[in-house]
């Protein structure tokens, strides 16, 4: 058996120790040979390929980033594009299965390959925004939190020693769910996200209670959050190479709409990519180790078109049409348990 692994779609701190899971599995219980494509489909698509041995996988559980690249690339583009054209080339490469660890996105392009081409293709979810309906809990998004955290703890010893609001950037397209669990590991005094559009005025009503009791505020926001006036998210970046907007920058507008309702000198900071980089946490070590080695187990149990899936504490397998559907969106209850502790 040979497998072709690939990494698709926004890096994620875990990538590497699914790869290091997947080929020591295959290594020790079966006798599996691994291939990497390199910088996602687009490997598949222009056959750019590299062996993968036990040996190459020493060390990565704690290496952020991915040893293959990433990027997204539509595999039904360009030349050696779409289902039939990957079917040759994995003939030719003798190459058995594909497990392609990616979004929702990369997900629902194996899929499709799947469906519409038959290739033989087991599913991996990724993403630090935890949104994915399938899995309890995505890696990176651990991580991702973490750090949120930190840049929570630090900014909060500078806004006392100045009497200032801090208005702290977090990810989150669509979703707010790390800005909500580094918001409440971290105090927040306001934690704003996509799902619950808030208006400027109780913003500020929750930042002057704040300074009432003396305290500096601090307000975490996702990068998605829109005021009740915006039809969209915040975005002056220009687009990304599926043309999305790229965000950021909301934390930028919020802090002197703040300054200037309050009289709070206030700050933005916008973490960005620092969330996505570094070392995972052993969290996410220990799940992403798991993922991979199901992955495999997937593949030689034939479960074609399904993804690997955190249930519980359990690693099951589910079928990626069911996984991509909908987003797994920050619950109305969730919210309202954070709401308590702002002010
Ligand atoms: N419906 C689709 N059919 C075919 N290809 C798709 C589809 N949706 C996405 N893709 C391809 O998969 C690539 C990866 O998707 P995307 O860029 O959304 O990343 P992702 O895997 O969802 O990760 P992220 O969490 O960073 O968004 C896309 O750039 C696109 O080329
Ligand atoms: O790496 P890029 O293309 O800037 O993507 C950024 C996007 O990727 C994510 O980090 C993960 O989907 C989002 O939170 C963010 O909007
Ligand atoms: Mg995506």
């Amino acid at each position: 058996m040979k497998i072709g692994l690939l990494t698709s779609g926004g890096d994620c701190p875990g990538l590497n120790a699914v790869i290091r899971g997947a080929v020591l599995k295959g290594v020790i219980s079966h006798t599996t040979e691994f291939v990497g494509f390199r910088w996602g489909w687009r490997g598949v698509v222009e056959r750019d390929l590299m062996p993968i041995t036990r040996h190459d996988v020493r060390g990565l559980a704690r290496q952020g980033g991915t040893i293959l690249g990433s990027s997204r690339t539509n595999p039904f583009e360009g030349e050696g594009g779409g289902p039939e054209n990957i079917q040759r080339m994995l003939d030719e490469e003798g190459i058995d299965a594909i497990i392609a660890i990616g979004g929702e996105g990369t997900l629902t392009a194996a899929r499709r390959l799947y469906d519409e081409g038959g290739i033989k293709v087991i599913g991996v979810p990724k993403t630090i925004d935890n949104d994915l309906l399938a899995t309890d809990y995505s890696f990176g998004f651990d991580t991702a939190v973490e750090i949120a955290t930190e840049a929570i703890d630090r900014l909060r010893t500078t806004a006392d020693s100045h009497g200032r609001c801090m208005v702290l950037e977090v990810m989150g397209r669509h979703v707010g769910w790390i800005a909500l669990h580094s918001g409440m590991a971290g105090g927040a005094h306001a934690i704003l996200i996509p799902e619950q559009p808030q208006s400027i005025e109780q913003i500020c009503e929750w930042v002057e209670s704040v300074r009432e009791r003396g305290r500096a505020p601090l307000v975490v926001v996702a990068e998605g959050f829109t005021l009740p006036d915006m039809t969209e998210a915040h975005s002056h970046k220009g687009l990304d190479a599926f043309n999305r907007p790229r965000l950021g920058g909301i934390a930028e507008m919020l802090a002197p709409m703040i300054e200037e309702r309050t009289g709070i000198e206030s700050r933005a900071t916008v973490l960005g990519h620092i969330q996505r980089g570094g070392e995972p946490t052993a969290y996410d070590r220990v799940l992403a180790t798991r993922l991979g080695m199901a992955a495999v187990e997937a593949v030689y149990d034939e479960s074609w078109g399904n993804m690997v899936t955190l249930r519980g504490t359990e690693i099951k397998t589910v079928s990626i049409a069911e996984a991509t559907g909908s987003l797994n969106t920050v619950p109305q209850s969730r919210y309202d348990e954070a709401r308590i502790l702002f002010g």
